[in-house]
């Protein structure tokens, strides 16, 4: 594999039948590498003293390409042995036809599909089935399933890039954890990759770091680090410090943290979840106002049909607006700022 001629991920792009599932090798350093499926490998080291259980995904859209950049450069750097790593590390390339063709998706959005729901009509339905088994093959195989959060080994960082430019241009998505603490340690983490506003989910979601975060354990996060653009057109300097700290997170035991009170925190509540309802939903701002803006109580956000959808508080911040989504899927979040 050290001397395969193309990535991992080109070759379960272009060539998706070549990669032989469960297949096992170890490299010279000692690593045991698993190609799982297309998409998805796994690196384990020889000695699993307080080795954590690492989830990165990258791709769960296929036209979000900096994080999947990101990834493939760590692969292939584990893969050449030029990195070691300490953990063991699960990459998951999500939706590889959508890559492809540059979009989205093909069919349906796969980050709304890691439920409970078992359909698998569609090759994204198909994908989350698969996504879901090869998860838990790798959390259930880690030395000890952790009883809580807080105690836990299991990191998933589910990395996308948004439609839109951001006031805030790193941010993650805190899945709700009903009732469990938030981690000041992922926090300073996620500081040290310049990703200082986070977003407090406030109930359930069928999203892929909701679904490990409820069902693993896993300090999980839909990490957003910037405007999706295409292959080859990212600004790959503005992921220093994320590429820093990952490979840091991969190599070292601990990765070297600032305090939590060196760390420039920006912390919302999500306020409202608007899902459309109807072919008449209609945004009443326009395409290019960024992420974050914030507007007056009683404006005007949303209509859907008669039914209007107005910020309830002054500042309420508009994140992820998208009329073109399917009915009964998530058309805009609104946020605002709270403490931790
Ligand atoms: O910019 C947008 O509108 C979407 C960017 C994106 O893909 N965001 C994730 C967030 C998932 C979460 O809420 O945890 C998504 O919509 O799937
Ligand atoms: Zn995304």
């Amino acid at each position: 594999m050290s001397t395969n001629p193309i990535s991992f991920l080109a070759q379960s792009r272009f060539s998706p039948e070549t990669i032989q599932a469960q297949q096992r090798f170890q490299l010279s350093n000692g690593t045991t590498v698993e190609t799982c499926c297309p998409g998805v490998i796994t690196f384990e080291p020889a000695s699993l003293h307080a080795a954590k259980s690492i989830l990165l995904s990258s791709g769960v859209h296929g036209n979000e390409t900096a994080p999947i950049e990101i990834c493939e450069a760590l692969v292939e750097d584990l893969l050449q042995e030029k990195i070691k790593t300490q953990h063991r590390v699960m990459f998951i390339f999500g939706n590889l036809p959508a890559m492809n063709i540059g979009e989205r998706f093909v069919e349906e959005n796969l980050n709304r599909l890691f439920n409970a729901s078992v359909s698998i009509d569609n090759q994204e339905q198909v994908r989350a089935q698969e996504l879901k088994r090869e998860v838990h093959r790798f959390f259930e195989s880690d030395s000890a399933a952790p009883s809580s959060h807080s105690d836990s080994k299991r990191i998933h960082y589910d990395l996308h890039t948004a439609i839109r430019e951001s006031k805030n241009e790193k941010f993650v998505v805190y899945p709700f954890l009903h009732g469990h603490e938030y981690s000041k340690q992922q926090l300073r983490f996620l500081s040290a990759c310049d990703v200082n506003t986070v977003l407090l989910s406030q109930s359930p979601t069928s999203t892929f770091s909701y679904y490990t975060s409820r069902n693993y354990n896993t300090h999980g996060f839909t990490v957003e680090l910037g405007k999706v653009k295409p292959f080859g057109e990212n600004n790959m300097a503005s992921f220093r410090n994320v590429n820093e700290m990952l490979t840091q997170l991969i190599t070292r035991q601990e990765p070297i943290l600032p305090p939590l009170d060196e760390c420039p925190l920006d912390v919302f509540d999500v306020k409202q979840v608007i899902d459309k309802h109807t072919d008449d939903f209609k945004l009443h701002f326009a395409d290019n106002i960024p992420n974050f803006t914030g507007f007056p109580k009683g404006t005007l956000l949303a209509t859907d049909g008669d039914k209007e959808y107005r910020a309830l508080e002054n500042d309420e911040a508009i994140v992820f607006p998208n009329a073109n989504v399917a009915l009964g899927q998530r058309a805009l979040l609104t946020v605002v700022r709270c403490e931790i």
